[in-house]
């Protein structure tokens, strides 16, 4: 990345607001494309107060982004096919997208199933996401913003009910298919294991952000110590 290269966002002094409670506090941060970001912070540090904060910035510019919200956002009624289908209803015409609502192409139906094995999710391309486990519904809306062809990803605890195995090939999927992406988690070797820079929150205010290269498991331990 060049140091000159215009950031996809800058935040200067961000603050935000609860009920009169600060929850964000002067956070002056710039995204570049291109970067692995990890979010670290214990719970309630405010981690998802600022992946919202990033999404509103870039919903503000001409990026497109893949949003893994922590409650993911999935229809449970409708098949993993449909739900990851709709990642690209907004770049197909109306006419292709009811098609495919009403009988799958199978076209777009190699397309997902590729994406399914990615995930080990290959059998469940029929089933209702409310059939699903809650580790592969997380699955499945990391593979829809995959499939959205986002500029950047952003996802909140993205890895939090599965397993290492299933943890670490997720990180690596959205490694591999995004350009960029900010992630929280909450393990710290996972993060130093994957990013380009790591952001640590406590109470809202950001008390690291630097490579991985300079930190260490020690150095961050402090993030999840008790108040
Ligand atoms: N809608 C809301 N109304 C009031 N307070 C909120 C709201 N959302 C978050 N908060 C508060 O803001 C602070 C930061 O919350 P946030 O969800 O950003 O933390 P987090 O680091 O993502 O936590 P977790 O790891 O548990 O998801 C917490 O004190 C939380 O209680």
């Amino acid at each position: 990345m060049s140091p000159q290269a215009q950031p996809l966002i800058r935040l200067e002094n961000a603050e935000v607001f609860y009920q009169q409670q600060r929850v964000l506090d002067e956070v002056t941060l710039e995204l570049h494309q291109g970067e692995r970001i990890a979010l670290l912070g214990k719970s309630g540090a405010g981690k998802s107060t600022l992946l919202k904060l990033i999404y509103q910035h870039l919903s503000h510019t001409d990026h497109r982004v893949g949003w893994v919200p922590q409650q993911l956002g999935l229809v449970d009624k409708l098949s993993v096919f449909h739900n990851i289908y709709m990642g690209q209803l907004d770049q197909r015409s109306r006419t292709y997208n009811l098609i495919n609502i009403l009988w799958p192409r199978p076209k777009e139906v190699a397309a997902i199933s590729q994406l399914l094995e990615r995930f080990n999710l290959e059998e469940t391309l029929f089933k209702t996401v409310e059939q699903l486990s809650g580790g592969q519904q997380q699955r499945v809306a990391i593979a829809r913003a995959i499939y959205s062809q986002a500029d950047i990803i952003l996802a909140d605890e993205p890895a939090s009910s599965l397993d290492k195995a299933n943890a670490d090939n997720v990180i690596s999927a959205l490694l591999h298919y995004s350009q960029s992406c900010v992630i929280a988690l909450h393990n710290t070797e996972q993060a130093l294991a994957f990013a380009d820079r790591v952001i640590g929150i406590q109470q809202g205010k950001i008390v690291v952000n630097d490579h991985p290269d300079n930190l260490s498991p020690a150095q961050l331990a402090p993030l999840y110590d008790h108040d």
